[in-house]
């Protein structure tokens, strides 16, 4: 199970249409540098596929002896070179040689070289550069040139298939090479801090392979999947189809009321006489026009912006619900924001209109403000005013609804096309199994169709609509209770037609080979970061300790504030402490909008990190996975059984219960709070001034130094905690070791007199340093 987050990161928010390829997601497990480096080796392999320098002799088969290692052109350039300079060098000789000898000539080591010889010295390098600018010109050319003759045979590549990730360790096993000599090769070829352990993904030791001469593969056959239909261009195949509508606002704004008045009014108007049941959305005929409206019956509230925001993902008007005694609140604003960002229309409807402190008008007014341009100030905002309490205005509300969806012309393709729809709320119910309220968005549903949403898939068994009653067909816009899921959808997941059951469960077997591949890329990330710390750690633990041998201290380090050990001062970088949570709610909406809104949670000190989240009730295997991880489970809008209470406290897990969203965040932020280190206040409570400093012989005859100080504030007493700061800089922290008032010891020196002061091995003060007591205080802090 994994949490939405990464599921969605890996398949995109519409399936894995948006999802990147493996080859890109692999990228996530590297390093900045890493990545430089990858990118360099694929640079590198662009421009030569043959990075070994063997050259080849093309009668003989065999390599060439001498010049190893030098590519071919290189090799002909620096031959021609030598025989321009053999021929200068006899050219010289024949002319001198020819002239008859002087005496001076007779020691050629010694003699001076005359006008002509220089003469013809500077003729021949002359010449040899000009031979040279030529050699190279050519060269290049060469190099250039498409048709260039073939010098040396490219050796082949050796096929090799590499698994998805391995270790340093491993791949030189494969490549057959010294594991030392992998490793020089990695640094030489830009690696830092490579380790035997350290895990390459297949990518990158496909690149380092290449390097040693081989053609390395990955197998990799996860890539059948299946993808939404393109939009369909064809009028005569599109019908009109009943708007789907959510309903936004405040806390208490009323929205409920207003869903539970429309679904009465349903069931009132509707064709079917009883009551309707939650199956996330349900479908209302209007009274006067007799037209269809889809209402999601996902409330708005702040937490639950993950399953609004797919509401509206799915929606194609929002109706903006604000109470006419509250007026504009803060998740009004947030959800005008949200519908706009969105790009969905909203209508407004300005709720408790019955109430005798309504103020209509303000709410009005304020809306103008937050940017809708409402019908009243001649915008194209409808705004109704109604009462979910009354129902006075509902039918005006309605009406609203179909007259916008008729401007916004909502059609969809219901023949020639496979169905797609959203998973809308998914439940486990007794009898029935896993059940899905899905909402045909293209095409039919009927009984015996294959759907895949996520990794899981139905072949619907039983379709209800929101009165229980079965359905055997679903055209656009209609929402049904689907039975038969082999596992529970998530919500929000677009669910896709597959043609048969074998292809249905061929590409949920891809997208977990997938999803499996991309956890273990992240959890390869971690491992590797860990271990490259561990190395840094060590490293570091190492240089303090030569350090200390040298009688250096991390205080005296500090002091010399050298670029050369900031490194090794950096103390407060510390790893983010990871604070794990199990979810279990009533329905999915609900468990993937808290894991949705607390995970990640925190700062670089401390974060959340929601394990997964899952529906009903918290299980044993849950007690198991809370204790190995150290996880807090929260049950939501739950009742968690007696045994399993019970079972938690006796492992020292920790079940918490919440029905109310904002609460469960607070315990959720308080939990995170209670994990950061405080802050250390520094309170000075008494200080001295030094004056002068004495060097005293002890009874060892050993000199030591005594600062003789004159209390400003505050009592100074022996074994004090103290800092001297000098210019207003701190350079020592410790104990007063001694405390004199005169001749005499004494217990404690009071402000105005004066003292004599030992800091012990510390004698380092000099006069005007100040001597502070001091003690620390914790300061909590906050997120
Ligand atoms: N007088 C009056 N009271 C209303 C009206 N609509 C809702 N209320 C009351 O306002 C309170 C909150 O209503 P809800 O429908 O629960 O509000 P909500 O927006 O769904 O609240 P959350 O789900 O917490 O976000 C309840 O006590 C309702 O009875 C109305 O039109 N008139």
């Amino acid at each position: 199970m994994y949490s939405i987050k990464t599921v969605r990161s890996v398949i995109g928010t519409t399936g894995w249409l948006k999802r990147p390829c493996f080859g890109c997601n692999s990228a996530s497990i590297r390093t900045a540098a890493d990545l430089a480096m990858l990118n360099k080796l694929r640079s590198k392999k662009r421009i030569n596929r043959n990075p070994l320098p063997t050259t080849v002799d093309p009668q003989k088969g065999q390599p060439e002896t001498g010049n190893k290692g030098v590519p071919p052109h290189t090799q002909s350039k620096i031959a021609s070179e030598h025989k321009v300079v053999r021929n200068g060098v006899k050219k010289v000789e024949d002319k001198f040689q020819k002239k008859p000898h002087s005496k001076s000539q007779g020691n050629s080591r010694s003699r001076k070289i005359s006008k002509e010889e220089e003469k013809a010295l500077k003729e021949i390098s002359t010449e040899f550069e000009t031979h040279r600018t030529e050699a190279s010109k050519s060269a290049s050319k060469k190099k250039r040139s498409p048709n260039k003759p073939k010098t040396a045979v490219e050796r082949p590549k050796i096929p090799l298939t590499l698994p998805s990730f391995l270790t340093v360790s491993n791949l030189s096993t494969i490549l057959r090479v010294r594991n030392e000599d992998l490793l020089t090769k990695l640094k030489e070829l830009g690696f830092e801090n490579m380790t035997y352990n350290y895990i390459l993904d297949s990518e990158t030791a496909a690149l380092i392979a290449d390097e040693y001469g081989f053609e390395a593969t990955t197998n990799d056959n996860t890539s059948v999947d299946l993808f939404e239909q393109p939009e369909c261009t064809e009028q005569k195949l599109l019908v009109p189809r009943a708007p789907v509508v959510t309903i936004m606002g405040h806390v208490d704004h009323g929205k409920t009321t207003i869903l539970d008045y429309l679904r009465k009014s349903s069931i009132v108007n509707g064709e079917f006489g009883g009551i309707t049941q939650h199956i996330g959305a349900f479908s209302v005929k209007t009274p006067k026009t007799k037209k269809m409206i889809t209402f999601l019956d996902t409330p708005g509230h702040a937490a639950f912006l993950k399953m609004r925001q797919r509401g509206a993902d799915v929606t194609d008007i929002v109706v903006l619900v604000v109470a006419a005694d509250d007026s504009v609140m803060p998740q009004t604003k947030e959800a005008i924001k949200h519908a706009k960002n969105s790009g969905v229309p909203i209508i407004v409807a300005i709720n408790k209109c019955d109430k005798p402190d309504a103020n209509p008008d303000k709410v009005v007014a304020d809306l103008a403000g937050h940017d809708i341009d409402v019908e009243d100030y001649g915008g194209e905002t409808q705004v109704v005013r109604v009462s979910g309490k009354t129902g006075l205005g509902m039918e005006d509300l309605e009406e609203s609804i179909i007259t916008l969806s008729e401007v916004l012309d909502l059609k969809a393709q219901e023949s020639k096309t496979l169905c797609e729809g959203w998973v809308i709320e998914s439940e486990m119910k007794k009898g029935l199994g896993n059940t899905a309220t899905f909402l045909v968005r293209r095409g039919v549903l009927e009984r015996g169709k294959i759907i895949v949403a996520g990794n899981t898939w139905c072949k619907v068994k039983i379709m209800k609509d929101e009165h229980g009653k079965v359905l055997k067909k679903a055209g656009p816009s209609t929402p049904v209770e689907v039975i038969g899921w082999k596992d529970l959808p998530e919500a929000g997941q677009l669910g896709l037609e597959a043609k048969d059951e074998a292809l249905a469960k061929k590409v949920i077997l891809n997208r977990m080979a997938r999803e499996e591949k991309f956890k273990e890329a992240q959890d390869i990330e971690k491992i590797n970061e860990m271990r490259q710390s561990e190395l840094r750690e060590a490293n570091k633990r190492q240089k303090i300790e030569e350090l200390a041998k040298n009688g250096l201290s991390l205080e005296d380090i500090r002091k010399l504030d050298s670029e050369e050990y900031k490194d090794l001062l950096d103390e407060t970088k510390q790893e983010c402490e990871i604070v794990p949570f199990i979810i279990r709610a009533d329905v999915s909406g609900s468990s993937e909008a808290i894991a949705e809104s607390i995970d990640g949670l925190g700062n670089d000190e401390v974060k959340s990190k929601v394990l997964y989240q899952e529906v009903g009730p918290p299980t044993e295997t849950d007690i198991e996975r809370a204790e190995t991880s150290g996880a807090i489970i929260f049950a939501f809008n739950l009742k968690t059984p007696k045994d399993i209470i019970l079972k938690a406290e006796r492992r020292g897990v920790h079940i918490k219960s919440h029905n109310v969203i904002y609460h469960l965040i607070e315990e959720v932020t308080h939990e995170l709070q209670s994990r950061l280190k405080p802050d250390i206040k520094v309170e000075v409570l008494a200080s001295a001034k030094v004056r002068a400093v004495f060097s005293i012989t002890g009874k060892n005859k050993k000199e030591f130094k005594i600062a003789g100080c004159k209390v400003s504030q505050g009592i100074i007493k022996r074994n004090s905690q103290i800092q001297v700061t000098r210019n207003g800089q701190m350079i020592y922290r410790g104990h007063i070791d001694a405390l004199k008032h005169e001749r005499d010891d004494v217990a404690e020196v009071k402000k105005g007199m004066d003292c004599g002061v030992s800091l012990g091995r510390w004698q380092n003060f000099e006069e005007g340093d100040d001597i502070e007591v001091y003690e620390e205080k914790e300061v909590p802090r906050y997120l």
